[in-house]
């Protein structure tokens, strides 16, 4: 039974690209409570993405349900689009418009609950300015409210795609990768704001991180991915080097994929 405090819940949920009969996502069956900060770590081709953008009907599964605060993401449905508005995300490469101001960027989050017709011409209320103009203060970035996007360091960049997820006042972040261009202290202090954001704001935080010790300081809950399967769902302090081994060791992640392979014999 789905558990009414949860955020995310994932029933065997199975996935394949066109053309690729591997699963991406095999059998994964999750439950991330509301207010969870957790971390999703993986070798690269895991599955992480995949799983990330899941959640908001960009990938759109094969097999299985997936609930957002109760709510199964059903395609051309209009929860899609409640689902849509209730997940923000964080990219690697920031997603920002170089052309546009950073203030604008941010604006942008709003987008979804806005008259599409406002947001197609631009046109936003001085509420609204000013709510974008205290998001990019919240990230410290208030002085660069009118300098464009590609004027920013890496880790600015990011301080505005976060200002830009809130905007769109979600009740979940996913972030993929959200500090893999990033230096080790910059990482750092992206980490802790989004951190910072999942106390004050009691959002839910996913992340995908290929720093183990980062997700260790950080990821209050541990989750690892081998072959589209969850191999580790643990907490901070626990992440033990046998747990590492199987969500990073090759030979482990293929022990991994055979078995579900023969499951889907049996
Ligand atoms: N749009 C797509 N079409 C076809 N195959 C895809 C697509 N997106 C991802 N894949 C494949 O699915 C597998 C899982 O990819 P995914 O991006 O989810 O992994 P990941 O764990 O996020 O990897 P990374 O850490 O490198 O970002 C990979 O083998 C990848 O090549």
């Amino acid at each position: 039974m789905m558990n009414s405090n949860a955020a995310i819940h994932f029933f065997d949920v199975s996935h394949s690209y066109k053309g690729n009969s591997q699963k991406v996502l095999n059998q994964v069956h999750l439950e991330i409570e509301k207010g969870e900060f957790c971390t999703i770590l993986g070798r690269s081709g895991a599955g992480k993405s995949t799983f990330l953008r899941s959640m908001t009907g960009f990938v759109q599964v094969e097999e299985g349900s997936i609930f957002i605060n109760g709510d199964e993401l059903r395609y051309y449905s209009s929860s899609l689009r409640k689902i849509r508005k209730n997940v923000a995300m964080i990219f690697q490469h920031y997603n920002l418009v170089n052309r546009l101001t950073n203030l604008q960027n941010v604006l942008c989050g709003m987008l979804q609950n806005i008259p599409s017709q406002r947001g197609i011409l631009g046109w936003y209320t001085e509420k609204e300015k000013k709510q974008a103009l205290e998001l990019l203060d919240r990230v410290g970035l208030a002085d660069f409210a009118h300098k464009r996007a590609d004027q920013l360091s890496g880790g600015q960049k990011q301080r505005v795609g976060i200002a830009r997820a809130l905007a769109q006042d979600p009740k979940i972040i996913l972030a993929d990768e959200p500090v893999a261009s990033l230096d080790p202290v910059t990482s750092g202090e992206i980490m802790e704001l989004l951190k910072q954001i999942n106390k004050e704001e009691n959002i839910t935080v996913v992340i995908s991180l290929h720093q183990i010790e980062l997700a260790k300081q950080y990821g209050e809950r541990m989750i690892g991915f081998a072959g589209g399967k969850v191999v580790i769902d643990t907490t901070a302090g626990f992440l033990t080097d046998g747990d590492l081994a199987e969500i990073y060791d090759v030979t482990k992640e293929k022990e991994n994929t055979n078995h579900s392979i023969e499951k889907q014999i049996i």
